[in-house]
């Protein structure tokens, strides 16, 4: 749609009392034994299982895809009731380059490939690049683009000049979802955030996700809190339903609690899938896997068993 700053000028983002709401998230609310097992699985179920890193290669990615396609070891699913090959992680991401190399590892597997474009992290490159990026990834098999926000827009509030980046960005994308990285550490104020999700969704994006992973500070229960509150205001406005990714710096599995505690309370059960929500996460599996071998066998491993992921 057009860009309707109405949707959000005007609106205040009120910075305690957010995050006096997540406080009380896990505070007065747990998940234990088997309902802690089924959200942790749902979990796994939503990771974009994530490698980001200069030192990337062809064999890192292909054993993070099978991780991917097998993210639980046999005894675990087995005494989940999990069959082999039932439970796989929601998509797997990476940097353009990359891409082949998953698409391979993935093939027959329906496991989508996002990956990362538009000068990520920082997205400091002309834009005719940054849209040859995306188109050069989608051309390469990506199912899904990981788009970052030209910040110095939304911190000048050019409301318009990011609006038509990212609706050009969408354009590109083509049949590729697009999921757009607001790098929320980055934007100064909750008021900014508000009003960047909602320039995002205007302009066509079918997800909002906080960071890169490589801001000094990621994704926070407050930051998702406000992103959560533009996606339902903008769910009511217009009856689009838009996805939500939180990521980067999410190491725990209580993390993964606390997340889809937010979800569920702030939009419902049909945000707990991976249509609608991923984490965006390296190194978080591994801990999901090792406190569910805890349910199954009642022993906590060394973590450096769950080392991967
Ligand atoms: O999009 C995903 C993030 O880059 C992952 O960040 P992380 O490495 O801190 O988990």
């Amino acid at each position: 749609m057009a860009l309707d700053v109405g949707m959000f000028e005007g609106h205040r983002v009120n910075r305690a009392a957010a995050e006096r709401r997540c406080a009380t998230l896990t505070a007065r609310r747990s998940v234990k034994k088997a309902h802690q097992a089924a959200w942790l699985v749902n979990a796994v179920r939503c990771i974009d299982l994530t490698t980001l890193a200069g030192d990337d290669t062809e064999g890192r990615v292909k054993r993070l895809c099978a991780k991917a396609r097998k993210p639980l070891a046999s005894h675990i699913e087995a005494g989940l009731g999990l069959s082999p090959g039932e439970l796989t992680v929601g998509a797997v991401c990476v940097y353009p380059t990359m891409v082949p190399h998953a698409v391979k590892a993935l093939e027959g597997t329906g496991i989508p490939v996002a990956s990362v474009a538009t000068g990520f992290p920082t997205g400091l490159m002309p834009l005719h690049l940054r849209l040859e990026e995306i188109r050069w990834a989608v051309a390469q098999g990506a199912a899904e683009i990981d788009i970052v926000i030209n910040r110095e827009l939304a911190l000048t509030r050019n409301w318009q000049g990011l609006h038509d980046e990212i609706a050009a960005m969408r354009e590109a994308c083509g049949d590729a979802h697009m999921k757009a990285i607001l790098a929320t550490g980055e934007l100064e104020t909750l008021n900014n955030v508000y009003s960047a999700s909602m320039v995002a969704m205007q302009a066509g994006a079918d997800f909002i996700k906080t960071s890169t992973g490589k801001e000094s500070v990621n994704a926070t229960l407050p930051v998702s809190l406000t992103m959560l509150r533009a996606l339902r205001d903008y769910g009511m406005a217009t009856g689009h339903r838009i996805g939500f990714k939180p990521a980067g710096g999410m190491k725990q599995a209580k993390e993964a609690l606390a997340w889809q505690i937010l979800m569920k309370e702030e939009l419902g059960r049909d945000w707990l899938n991976p249509d609608l929500f991923r984490f965006g996460a390296s190194s978080m599996l591994g801990d999901i896997e090792r406190q569910l071998e805890h349910y199954v066998t009642g022993r906590y491993a060394d973590s450096s068993r769950h080392a991967l992921a």
